[in-house]
């Protein structure tokens, strides 16, 4: 297991990010989410060191990754903004990851470039944004850390990329049981993907929540009734999504079947359930507009 405990970083005076603490299991698809600008870059760098935290320890299974830098090598991460890879050749790539990850298997990084028409030949820097974004996740697999940090990995990029991308991420887990920690600021790119999301804001980690167990209890539901008031059940027990016409959209964070029977009680002309996204899971939690990105 790793476990991150009460990080800290602070550049400029300012505290970036506070009082992190989480633990990510093997065959875990964490994700976490948060505004731009929030702060999930700098968690990552200061999780893999590359930052030098004010406060706080990550370590795999008890060890501390800063007193044992061996254990470092079972934690992957690229960092997009500024990474070395730009100016080498896709076949050149293993040279480096080989001198950390000691397991990088070169064979299955060159069987899974022809997988995905990517040429051995090409300099990282020539490639688009999407197939950029599939040499990551390739080095990412390849390097046979079991704890795997994809930053932003969706960003900008078409759908059949994604798909390949997440299709690759499933699977890993299925098979090998390695972890993921996934950041987006888009939850729609989460969904379906994690089991489990953080939620950054305001430097802190405000949420940890357990999908299936926020999954079980919510219920989304269209409804259209008689008059146009907004029945107070509906105000003091459910998140308003969507009000087009007469039908409204409602989210149930903790929906039973007393309050099923009393929906029913207040006759709607319609009352049908509806699939939820983890859009709507995290519009229901939140207590509070916060703005976030889910918004748009
Ligand atoms: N090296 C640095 N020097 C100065 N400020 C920094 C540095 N690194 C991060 N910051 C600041 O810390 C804040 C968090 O940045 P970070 O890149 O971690 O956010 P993020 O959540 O990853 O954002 P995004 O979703 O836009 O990628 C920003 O306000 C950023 O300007």
């Amino acid at each position: 297991m790793l476990r991150v405990s009460k990080l800290r970083k602070t550049i400029e005076h300012h505290d970036i990010i506070n009082d992190i603490s989480f633990d990510w299991r093997p065959g875990e698809i964490v994700g976490l989410v948060g505004r731009n600008g929030v702060g999930k870059t700098t968690l990552f760098r200061t999780m893999t060191h590359q930052y030098v935290a004010d406060q706080g320890t990550v370590a795999i299974d008890d060890h501390d990754l800063l007193a044992e830098p061996a254990y470092q090598r079972q934690l992957f991460f690229i960092d997009t903004q500024y990474n070395f890879l730009a100016n080498y050749r896709l076949n050149e790539l293993p040279d480096f990851y080989r001198l950390v990850y000691r397991d990088f298997d070169q064979a299955r990084y060159r069987e899974l470039l022809q997988r995905f028409n990517l040429h051995a030949g090409d300099q990282y820097r020539q490639l688009s944004k999407g197939m950029r974004a599939l040499v990551n996740v390739i080095l990412a697999l390849t390097s046979n850390a079991p704890y795997i940090i994809l930053d932003e990995p969706f960003d900008g990029l078409d759908v059949i990329v994604r798909e390949n991308i997440s299709t690759m991420v499933i699977d890993e887990v299925a098979d090998q049981q390695k972890g993921f920690l996934i950041s987006s600021h888009d939850l729609n790119e989460l969904d379906g993907l994690s089991d489990r999301v953080l939620l950054l804001k305001d430097s802190r980690l405000a949420h940890d929540y357990n999908l299936e167990d926020v999954r079980e209890k919510a219920r989304k539901i269209q409804l259209v009734f008689k008059d146009k008031q907004i029945p107070d059940l509906l105000k003091q027990h459910s998140k308003l999504i969507r009000v087009s016409g007469r039908v409204l959209v409602v989210v149930f964070p903790a929906y039973t079947p007393e309050l099923a029977a009393q929906l029913q009680a207040l006759q709607p002309v319609l009352m049908e359930e509806l699939p939820l996204t983890l859009e709507d899971l995290f519009r229901a939690n939140l207590s509070q507009d916060t703005g976030y990105q889910m918004m748009k």
